[in-house]
C-alpha cells in the first residue's frame, strides 16, 4: 500500500538529506521518482542539503497541481512510483490535499519533508494539512540543538543579529554560521523556553558577560 509519509524537524535537522537518501535508495533499485521543493536556499528547482549534496527538482509555485501533473505523466507513457517533496511547509493545503489523492488513488508513494512552524511559531499551511493527512509522520532523528544544549523545537528568526516576531511568512535564509558575521535575515534554532524569551545564542553570551545579569520573569 502506498503511503503518504511526513518527515519534519526543525531547521537544520537533516530533512533535505534525508530526502536526497531517500531518492538515492528508492531509485538504486529501479523506482522512477519525481523531485519537488520550493524556494530553496540554493536556488529554484534544486533539492539541496547541508552536507553538500543536491540535486535537480521541480519547482512547485503556488498554482501548480501534483494531481494533474501525475496524471498527465502516466497518460502520456511516463512512469511514477514515488514523489519526494521538499519545502512541503510551503505548500498549500491543496497542494497537500493533490498528494494525498495521489497516495489513495494511484498508489504512488509520497515522501514530505518540511519544517512544522514558522518563526513566530505557528503552523505553516502546508505542514498543517501534512499533519492533518498523512500516514505516517516521523520527527527527524538528528536532534538540532539550542545553544542552552536542549533540544531544539523552534526556528528563531533575528535581523541584523536581532530575533523578531512580526514579518513576512516566507523569507528564505540559513542558519547563522559561528565563524561568520550575522546575516541580515537569519535562523536560528532555540528551545522553547529560550524561543519564548527570545533569548538567543548571541543575546544569552551578551547578557552572561553584562555586570548586572537582566531579571527573566
Ligand atoms: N560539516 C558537517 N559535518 C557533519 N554533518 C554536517 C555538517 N554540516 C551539516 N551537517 C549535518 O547536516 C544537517 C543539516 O542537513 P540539512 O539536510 O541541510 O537540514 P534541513 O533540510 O533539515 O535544514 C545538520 O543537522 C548536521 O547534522
Ligand atoms: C522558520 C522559517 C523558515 N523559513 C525558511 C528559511 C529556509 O529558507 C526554509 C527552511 O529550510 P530548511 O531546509 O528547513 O533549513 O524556510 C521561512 O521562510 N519562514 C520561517 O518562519
Amino acid at each position: 500500500m502506498a503511503e503518504l509519509h511526513f518527515f519534519t524537524g526543525t531547521m537544520d535537522s537533516g530533512k533535505s538529506t534525508l530526502a536526497l537518501q531517500t531518492n538515492h535508495n528508492h531509485a538504486a533499485r529501479g523506482r522512477v521518482g519525481k523531485l519537488f521543493t520550493t524556494h530553496d536556499r540554493a536556488g529554484e528547482a534544486t533539492v539541496s542539503s547541508r552536507l553538500g549534496l543536491a540535486h535537480d527538482a521541480m519547482e512547485v509555485p503556488e498554482d501548480f497541481d501534483f494531481w494533474r501533473y501525475v496524471v498527465t505523466t502516466l497518460t502520456q507513457g511516463g512512469r511514477v512510483d514515488y514523489l519526494i517533496c521538499d519545502e512541503a511547509q510551503f505548500y498549500t493545503r491543496d497542494q497537500v490535499d493533490q498528494l494525498a489523492k495521489i497516495v489513495d488513488e494511484l498508489q504512488i508513494d509520497v515522501f514530505a519533508f518540511g519544517i512544522l512552524t514558522d518563526f513566530r511559531t505557528h503552523l505553516f499551511e502546508g505542514s498543517a494539512r501534512l499533519v492533518e493527512l498523512a500516514d505516517r509522520m516521523n520527527v527527524l532523528q538528528v536532534e538540532a540543538l539550542c545553544w542552552c544544549g536542549k533540544r531544539a523545537t523552534h526556528n528563531a528568526r533575528t535581523e541584523n543579529g536581532v530575533m523578531v516576531v512580526e514579518g513576512e511568512v516566507i523569507v528564505v535564509g540559513d542558519v547563522d554560521k559561528a565563524d561568520e558575521p550575522p546575516a541580515d535575515v537569519a535562523y536560528e534554532v532555540l528551545c522553547r523556553q529560550h524561543h519564548r524569551r527570545r533569548l538567543t545564542a548571541a543575546r544569552a553570551k551578551a547578557v552572561s558577560l553584562a555586570p548586572e545579569p537582566l531579571p527573566f520573569g
